[in-house]
């Protein structure tokens, strides 16, 4: 089985019943915010602005940035090494050097600096999701590298490009915020993109995609597979129903702590030897204490870092979309090298190499 290579060559620290109950918090928690936040808009209709940006800016301190905040114990702890003064001067550096160049492009192009945060999200978002069908879905029709990618184009494109489709005005809007801060007239320069045939030209493409993905899960998993591959069936449905009805505010800030963030910390406590135990005894309360203690000190570096950008644009943000811009901005700065982390974790999991 193909998703054996993740499992057991991948620094799993956890027993069966550590991955399992992983596995059962991520789903659960997954297709829970999917299913509350679609009945919720469904019967009530969208809530009001200021409450969309409500799990957003709880993302600061609940999963969302904690969850790279362990990035400098991740490695060492997938490899089974100590954590040195070196492992942590290189992440470090990483930090300092990627972000850095990545806050300069920020000042200098923000429009470019804009279409790489959607491309860089993508592809994080679909790695992690990548990640999370292999080794904990554990699915069996996901053997070759291509099919890996074609899921991480999948799970990737339905936060990023399904709230395009369904919601270009408040897309644009972000857009905006985010590139208003540093130069309030270049975001005009993204209005092509939605229009109506771009729209149109993105969900014939991504849609064929996705049916694609679907397609040849169904014909490659084997007797065994049908029930992982229906995970990924439910997965995928759900969050295409949900990035097309809940507004894309809402939805991009409960997806990023109770779907991306969460399977990452679960991830995380999978490597670590402390963890891992307490969650093969069904101890969460005891991996979450470990996790939120490790997470805290670069959660508030995070902060500073948010600090500092907002200190340094041009015009001082003032509403809370401007605050929530600054901090999109700062979670983009973060995420860059945050990538880099995780794409080695990718591969000492063996997740692109089948
Ligand atoms: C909020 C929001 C958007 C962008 C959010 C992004 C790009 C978030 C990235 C977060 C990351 C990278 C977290 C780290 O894992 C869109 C899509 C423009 C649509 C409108 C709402
Ligand atoms: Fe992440």
């Amino acid at each position: 089985m193909s998703g054996d290579t993740v499992p057991h060559s991948g620094g799993l620290r956890a027993g069966a019943a550590g991955r399992r109950r992983a596995a059962r918090l991520s789903l659960g928690f997954g297709l829970l915010s999917v299913v509350v936040a679609i009945s919720i808009t469904a019967l009530a209709g969208s809530p009001p602005l200021a409450y969309q940006y409500v799990p957003l800016a709880l993302s600061v301190v609940v999963l969302g940035l904690p969850h790279g905040a362990v990035d400098h114990l991740v490695l060492p702890r997938a490899r089974g090494d100590p954590v040195t003064l070196r492992s942590l001067a290189f992440v470090g550096l990483l930090y300092l050097l990627v972000g850095t160049a990545y806050a300069v492009v920020w000042f200098l192009a923000p429009v470019a600096a804009f279409v790489l945060f959607i491309l860089v999200t993508l592809v994080h978002w679909g790695q992690g999701d990548a990640y999370a069908l292999l080794a904990l879905v554990r699915v069996d029709h996901l053997g070759t590298r291509a099919s890996r990618l074609l899921a991480l184009v999948v799970r990737g494109g339905l936060p990023m490009l399904v709230p395009l489709i369904a919601f270009p005005a408040q897309y644009a809007f972000v857009a905006e915020t985010l590139v208003g801060l540093f130069d309030p007239d270049a975001a005009a320069a993204l209005e092509p993109v939605f229009s109506p045939p771009a729209r149109a030209a993105v969900a014939i493409g991504f849609g064929a995609l996705v049916a694609l993905a679907l397609l040849l899960g169904f014909v490659r998993s084997g007797p065994d597979g049908r029930g992982p591959w229906l995970v990924d069936l439910t997965e995928t449905l759900g969050l295409v129903a949900y990035f097309a009805i809940v507004p894309p505010i809402l939805a991009i800030g409960l997806y990023f702590c109770f779907w991306h963030s969460l399977r990452h910390i679960l991830r995380t406590m999978l490597v670590d030897p402390v963890a891992a135990t307490a969650l093969d005894r069904g101890a969460i309360g005891a991996a979450s204490r470990r996790f939120a203690r490790d997470a805290a000190p670069l959660t508030a570096g995070g902060l500073l870092v948010l600090v500092g950008i907002g200190l340094a644009v041009p015009r001082t943000p003032a509403t809370v979309p401007d605050v929530i811009a600054l901090y999109l901005v700062t979670i983009a700065v973060l995420t860059l090298p945050h990538v880099v982390v995780v794409t080695v974790l990718d591969r000492e999991q063996r997740v692109w190499s089948p």
